[in-house]
């Protein structure tokens, strides 16, 4: 199956997201509020261009069952998640001047606009490969932290690894695997191989997502505008 065989040829990024020191503080409640809140402050970005893009998977969908899923991603990514964005911007007192003042990092514009020129311009099969490793890769780290977070009381980071470990996003992962895996199966051999591709690549973004929070990512070149 497609996306079997691509999440065992991603193992190694795989694990070096769950070593990445980001999560490896965030799971032990470690995890300082400045690159958490760089985090949220990026993700709440990434998550309206990603939303896009599951919109327009949802009007490229060739079956009204896909079609039906996309859209609800949409709006999950919109609705469920900008509440838990809410709930941690106004837990560390960022006001709207303090959001404006934060650019948008490159690893963020990368991401976002890679997931929007895929939506606009790659097969229909390719975007669903793309947008997948946003659902598993999320699912895989929120799992974990779920299990080595149990024990632990008034866990600072607890509401982000609650929305992750939820069975109903397991439910929404399997549902893109499928999805994925029924492309795959029915398309042509230069598709699927863009449709690896792309899954790879939107890994590799997951990954930098988090270095660029640990990093606190900026434009080297932004000191040089006025
Ligand atoms: C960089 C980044 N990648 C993935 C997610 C996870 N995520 C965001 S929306 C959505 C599906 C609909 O709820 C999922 C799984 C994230 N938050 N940030």
């Amino acid at each position: 199956m497609f996306c079997d065989d691509v999440w065992k040829r991603s193992a190694r990024l795989i694990r070096a997201i769950h070593e990445h020191p980001f999560n490896t503080a965030l799971s032990a409640g470690t995890l300082d509020r400045e690159r958490f809140a760089f985090y949220i402050v990026q993700d709440a970005r990434y998550l309206e261009a990603f939303s896009r893009a599951l919109a327009l998977a949802s009007a490229r969908a060739t079956d009204t069952e896909d079609a039906v899923f996309f859209a609800e991603s949409a709006h999950a990514a919109l609705a469920a998640e900008r509440t838990l964005h809410a709930g941690y911007i106004e837990e560390f007192g960022l006001t709207a001047d303090d959001l404006a003042g934060i650019g948008t990092s490159p690893t963020c514009l990368g991401y976002s606009s890679f997931l929007q020129a895929t939506a606009l311009a790659d097969p229909y099969p390719v975007l669903a490969a793309a947008v997948l490793p946003c659902f598993w890769v999320y699912q895989d780290v929120g799992t974990t932290l779920l299990e080595n977070t149990a024990g632990v009381e008034d866990h600072p980071y607890r509401a982000w690894i609650a929305t992750y470990s939820d069975p109903a996003f397991a439910e929404s992962t399997e549902r893109a695997k499928n999805i994925t895996d029924r492309l795959a199966a029915t398309t042509d051999d230069a598709t699927r191989e863009a449709m690896a591709r792309a899954f790879f690549r939107a890994t590799e973004y997951e990954w930098m997502f988090w270095d660029s929070a640990w990093h606190r990512e900026t434009w080297p070149t932004a000191e040089w505008l006025a």
